[in-house]
Formats: C-alpha cells, structure tokens, sequence
C-alpha cells in the first residue's frame, strides 16, 4: 500500500488556497563570529486546516522556521505570509504552544485560561463560557481551581493548550509540546490534540523529532536537512485515522523516514566532530 505521496504536487494544486506561505525564506545567525545558516530556501503553501509536522534532528532549524511563522524571528530573506498578509511580528491568528508549559505560576488554572481574553477586555460572561467549554474540552474541570506547581506535566500543558484555544487562534503553532512528557501521557494528548483538531478545523505546524509522533499526527511530513535547513522530504500521509503504529504500512513509513533523519543526523555528528577539530 501506498503510505505517503509528494507533498509538493499537492500543495502546488492547494497553493492558491494556502493559509501560510513560505517563500525562499532564509535565516542566518551569528554565533561566535560564524555565521550559522539556520535556514535556506524553505518554500511550503499550507492550506487551511492542514496539520503539518516539522520533522528532523537537532539543530536542523526547526524551532527556527516555526518561530519565523509564529512572527517571533523574522527570516534574513524571504517572506511569510498569512492569508496573503506578510508576517511582521506575532499576531492574534498565530498560537503559539511550547514545550515548557509557560504557565503563570500564580494563577490557578482557570485563570491562565481566561488571562488572554480579560486582557483582550471581553465581556465576562463570554470568558466564563470560554473557560467552562475549554475545562470540559480538556479534561480541566477538576483541576480548575489548582496551581501550575500542582499539575502533572500532562495536566500542564492541557492547560497551555486551552490558553491558545482560548483566544481561538485558527493557526497553531506547537513547539515539541509533549516532548517532556511520558509515553502514555503523550500518546493521550495526541489523540486528544487529533480530537480537537479534527472538530476546530485548526491550521497546525507541530515541530517534532519523533518519527513515530510525527507518523501518528501529521496530514503532512516535512523533513529537514541538517545545516542549512532545507526541505529534504515533504510528502503526505495517507494513512487512515486512528493510526496504529503497530500497522505494516505505519512501519513501513517509519522505517523510510528513520532513513531520512539518520542521514541529517550522521551530518549533525560529522559537523560536530569537525568543529571539535577546529576548536
Ligand atoms: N539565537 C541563535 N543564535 C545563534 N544560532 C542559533 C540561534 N538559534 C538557533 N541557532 C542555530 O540554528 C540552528 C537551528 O536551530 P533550531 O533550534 O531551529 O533547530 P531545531 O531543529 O529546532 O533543534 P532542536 O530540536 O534541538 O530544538 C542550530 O544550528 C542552532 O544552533
């Protein structure tokens, strides 16, 4: 069976349509009198509703390109747009959810929920129907008069995503959201991230480094390549959901994938021995 095309024949046919665009965008960092390129030459149309996962070892400019969407580092060339509006800075259509919970610590967890919306000055009776919806949505209601420091990690970061969903972002911007998290933890937050996709209709690029997670969640896979960051692979996922990462076709493109990310991860380990070298 046929588990995943080339995502770029389909995103051309979508790209009139696109929710975000990539054009020839670039990053350059200087680091210690280098000049590091993070990224070169990413060109992605993403149409609305699409769930896209950036995939790929450490340091291939993962972090770098969703921050660059997210309006939080602007590309040294190319541009972003959003609905056909160019990215200057972070904006209200782009959530934004990290590893670390970023949680305030002294608020209790209906309050982090509501915190975006009181500063936004809506009306309260619209934020406590808010809130009440998100805590139900995700299994909150319990706990919604505890303190971060009481959460499990789980727990945490359900609350940093009901934060986004509070302000009702059609764009979510997930940063290795369940990476410190244990695997049945994971495994629930995923299908619930699924859930809540699937009903909201979100736009989401979800950066991970995880093939299985990546094979479990994405409509698309984009695979990066190790300094410069460019696009290695981008294909669609044509497995139907739920996935089972037991299956032979989910085996089969994990095993094509694992290929892949070894390759930009042999460059990661050839380039750090060089520069030890140097150094
Ligand atoms: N502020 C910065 N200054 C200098 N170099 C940077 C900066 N941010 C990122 N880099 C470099 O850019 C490259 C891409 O980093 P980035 O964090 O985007 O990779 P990543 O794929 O997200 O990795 P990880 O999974 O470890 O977060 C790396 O080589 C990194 O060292």
């Amino acid at each position: 069976m046929n588990t995943s095309t080339n995502a770029s024949t389909a995103a051309s046919t979508a790209a009139h349509a696109a929710h975000i665009r990539v054009n020839g965008v670039g990053k350059v960092f200087a680091s210690e009198g280098r000049q590091v390129v993070a990224l070169q030459d990413i060109d992605l149309a993403i149409p609305h509703g699409q769930f896209v996962c950036l995939l790929g070892p450490s340091g291939c400019g993962k972090s770098t390109l969703l921050n660059a969407v997210a309006g939080f580092s602007l590309p040294s060339s190319g541009r972003i747009l959003v609905d056909g509006r160019e990215v200057t800075g972070p904006g209200p259509e782009r959530g934004m959810v990290f590893q670390e919970y970023a949680l305030f610590p002294w608020m209790t967890v209906e309050k982090n929920i509501a915190f975006g919306l009181e500063i936004k000055r809506r009306p309260k009776a619209e934020i406590d129907a808010i809130v009440e919806r998100l805590l139900k949505m995700l299994s909150l209601s319990d706990f919604r008069a505890r303190y971060p420091k009481d959460l499990s990690g789980g727990m945490r970061q359900r609350v940093a995503i009901a934060r986004v969903l509070a302000l009702d972002s059609p764009i979510m911007l997930m940063d290795e959201p369940f990476g410190a998290l244990d695997a049945l933890t994971r495994r629930n937050l995923q299908d619930e991230l699924l859930r809540i996709w699937s009903e909201l209709q979100k736009t989401i690029i979800f950066v991970t480094h995880s093939i299985e997670e990546a094979i479990y969640l994405a409509d698309r896979i984009v695979v990066m390549t190790y300094r410069p960051g460019t696009v290695k692979r981008d294909m669609l996922v044509e497995i139907p959901r739920l996935r089972d990462p037991a299956a032979p076709d989910f085996n089969e493109l994990k095993r094509e994938l694992g290929h892949l990310v070894m390759e930009e991860q042999q460059r990661h380990h050839s380039d750090e021995l060089r520069m030890a070298a140097v150094d």
